[in-house]
């Protein structure tokens, strides 16, 4: 049955012809969707509508289109569609997913404190700790690279969220999380919550019963959650028997501003849970992305050898070829190269290539088009990046596009934000408040290998520099 609607008069904005009932099912790569939807933009335009059984789906292709939206309509567009947030994935508490909401303002107020620009150089000592440890992990075991990037990523948020200092290996907690991770990536995206908002039946299908896979995920996330919330919290948590002893985090901080701020118990537990749920959300937000972004940066160094050249050439002009010392944040107003090569990085293929989507509040007129309430909202990141007025040769990595753009003073006052590839980190009231602190990471990690190392394919592995051949990942990131 067709929705009937009254569309003020107004069309839906363009989008491939949905079949009755599933409506656009047909040509997506579920493990791939952008893809499709980078497709559709070519065809359709820079805003394009979309059906999943009864949910509609805009995808948003340009950067003018998201900020029109997204930014500048911020109150009808930040919320999130509630598929994303299922009670039985136990996701009701992680920020990313929640709805726009006073627990949300309450999670980024948290963030802002910690992450807000000016705030992020209390995180460098940290940052360039782990790199050199990353650079010796590499030395050690070159073919295990992406264990190390792992590492290196989880190390640091947890060193900055909650004090604690992660194993070498097999660490425990870890461990735990990992497992959560993978079942997340696998489950949250506007497909699979659009299948299971239109067939609430499939939740209750018994695990045993085949193809009922994510009722078995629900079951393992639903007894990790509460162990990946509690364990590293009660790390970073004062003894209460001798207040004041835990050492700096942001959960630590956070909590200490309590008392300051309220005496009423109730307002305290709330901030407290606050406290709790945003710090576990952050790990799973930093991680695999920060990860991720690392597998596209070694992938660009292999493949644009005359990149790697140039940007050691200028490390070698700012520390000197006889590596006495390696780079430090102080150099890096003077490496231009190196911060275009991060921006590149972050462009040539987005590791979050359909950001988080959003979600309407109201129904809304745009351009003349129809715009439902309650429509999932895609910003199309991939897209984006592939803007050929923007970025001719838009397949091709290419640092010196951003060269006159890279901002190259004293970082303390350098906001991603307004860089040219902003968009990789989304948008509106929804931007992802770790764009400094992965900035910084990426800055840390990537100036240490280009120091330390030269980077080349194993022989036999022969992709073209368009990366074509290289299997991406499905899933939220890739
Ligand atoms: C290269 C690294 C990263 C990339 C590409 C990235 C990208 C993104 C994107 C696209 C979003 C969705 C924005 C939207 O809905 O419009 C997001 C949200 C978020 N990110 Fe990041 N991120 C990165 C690193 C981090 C780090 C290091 C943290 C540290 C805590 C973090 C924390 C978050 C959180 C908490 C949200 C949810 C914000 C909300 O829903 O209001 N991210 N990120």
């Amino acid at each position: 049955l067709q929705k009937k609607r009254d569309t003020k008069k107004h069309p839906l904005p363009p989008g491939p012809p949905p079949l009755p009932f599933v409506g656009n099912v047909i040509g997506i790569d579920p493990d791939h969707p952008w893809l499709a939807y980078t497709r559709w933009g070519t065809e359709y335009g820079e805003i394009v509508y979309s059906r999943l059984f009864s949910q509609d789906i805009v995808i948003i292709n340009s950067e003018r289109v998201a900020h029109d939206l997204l930014d500048r309509r911020s109150h009808n567009y930040s919320t999130r569609p509630p598929g994303l947030t299922s009670p039985s994935f136990c996701h009701d508490y992680s920020t990313v997913f929640l709805p726009y909401s006073d627990k949300l303002r309450l999670h980024r107020r948290i963030f802002h404190e910690a992450f807000h620009l000016e705030a992020v150089s209390s995180f460098r000592p940290v940052q360039m700790r782990n790199a050199h440890n990353l650079i010796r992990n590499l030395l050690a075991s070159p073919e295990v690279y992406g264990t190390h990037f792992h590492t290196f990523s989880t190390s640091i948020i947890m060193s900055i969220l909650y004090d604690y200092s992660t194993a070498p290996v097999d660490d425990p907690f870890l461990a735990l999380i990992e497992r959560s991770l993978e079942i997340d990536v696998k489950v949250l995206r506007p497909e699979v919550a659009a299948v299971i908002a239109e067939f609430p039946i499939l939740k209750k299908l018994p695990p045993w019963f085949p193809g009922a896979s994510f009722v078995r995920d629900a079951i393992v996330q639903r007894t990790l959650v509460p162990m990946i919330m509690d364990m590293p919290f009660e790390h970073a948590h004062d003894d209460p028997q001798a207040a004041g002893t835990a050492a700096p985090s942001v959960v630590s901080d956070a909590l200490k501003r309590i008392p300051v701020k309220t005496q009423d118990e109730g307002e305290a537990a709330v901030l407290e849970k606050g406290i709790k749920e945003s710090s576990a959300s952050g790990y799973a937000a930093a991680s695999e992305t920060t990860t991720s972004t690392l597998y596209v940066f070694l992938l660009a160094m292999v493949l644009y050898p005359e990149v790697q050249i140039r940007a050691q050439a200028e490390i070698d002009s700012v520390v000197g070829e006889t590596l006495e010392r390696l780079p430090d944040w102080g150099d890096r107003a003077s490496m231009p190269y190196i911060n275009a090569v991060i921006q590149e990085t972050l462009r040539w293929f987005p590791v979050v290539p359909l950001g988080i989507a959003h979600a309407t509040v109201n129904d809304d007129i745009y351009e003349g088009y129809y715009i439902p309430k309650g429509a999932t909202v895609i910003a199309n990141a991939w897209s984006m990046a592939r803007n050929p007025d923007k970025y001719p040769n838009s397949t091709r990595f290419i640092p010196e596009r951003h060269m006159s753009k890279v901002v190259v003073e004293e970082l303390s006052t350098h906001d991603p934000a307004s860089d040219d590839i902003s968009f990789v980190f989304g948008f509106g009231r929804r931007i992802c408040v770790g764009r400094h602190v992965a900035e910084a990471s990426l800055f840390a990690a990537v100036v240490n290998i280009l120091t330390v190392f030269r980077l080349e394919c194993a022989p036999g592995w022969n992709v073209g520099p368009d990366a074509e051949g290289v299997k991406w990942t499905g899933g939220l990131t890739t």
